[in-house]
């Protein structure tokens, strides 16, 4: 197998682990789901789908690398160790401050478009 069809496949793997772990993620993707169609409802656009678009990758990308920092703090210890406190509680807030800037987007982009039907 060549190296990229390798990587592609260590990345599907990923995915499906990602799915299987955290159901955080799936709750994520519903939400870029619900967002998309609200995007294609209020005509946004080409700057406001980017806008969008930035969001949702960078809200999932941050659920992902939580994930991946879950399991390697799970491998070094499973025992109560406050650096693994530390390590678990800043990559949650990573995707908490991710998750502030997507909602801040969506509002400045939907709150006008929604106002403006009432
Ligand atoms: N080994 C540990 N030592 C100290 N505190 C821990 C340890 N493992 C987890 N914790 C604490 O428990 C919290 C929850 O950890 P857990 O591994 O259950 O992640 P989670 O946020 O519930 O993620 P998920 O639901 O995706 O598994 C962490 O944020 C951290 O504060």
């Amino acid at each position: 197998m060549n190296k990229f069809l390798r990587r592609f496949k260590n990345a599907l793997a990923g995915l499906v682990t990602i799915i299987n772990k955290d159901s955080n993620f799936v709750v994520h993707v519903i939400c870029a789901v619900i967002v998309i169609v609200m995007g294609i409802i209020f005509n946004l656009d080409t700057y406001e789908w980017l806008w969008i678009i930035v969001a949702i990758f960078s809200v999932l990308t941050a659920e992902i690398l939580n994930t991946s920092i879950e399991y390697v703090v799970d491998m070094v210890t499973k025992d109560f160790h406050i650096l693994a406190k530390h390590a678990k509680d800043t990559a949650a807030f990573a995707v908490f401050v991710t998750s502030m800037m997507a909602l801040i987007i969506g509002i400045i982009i939907f709150l006008p478009k929604i106002i403006h039907i009432f």
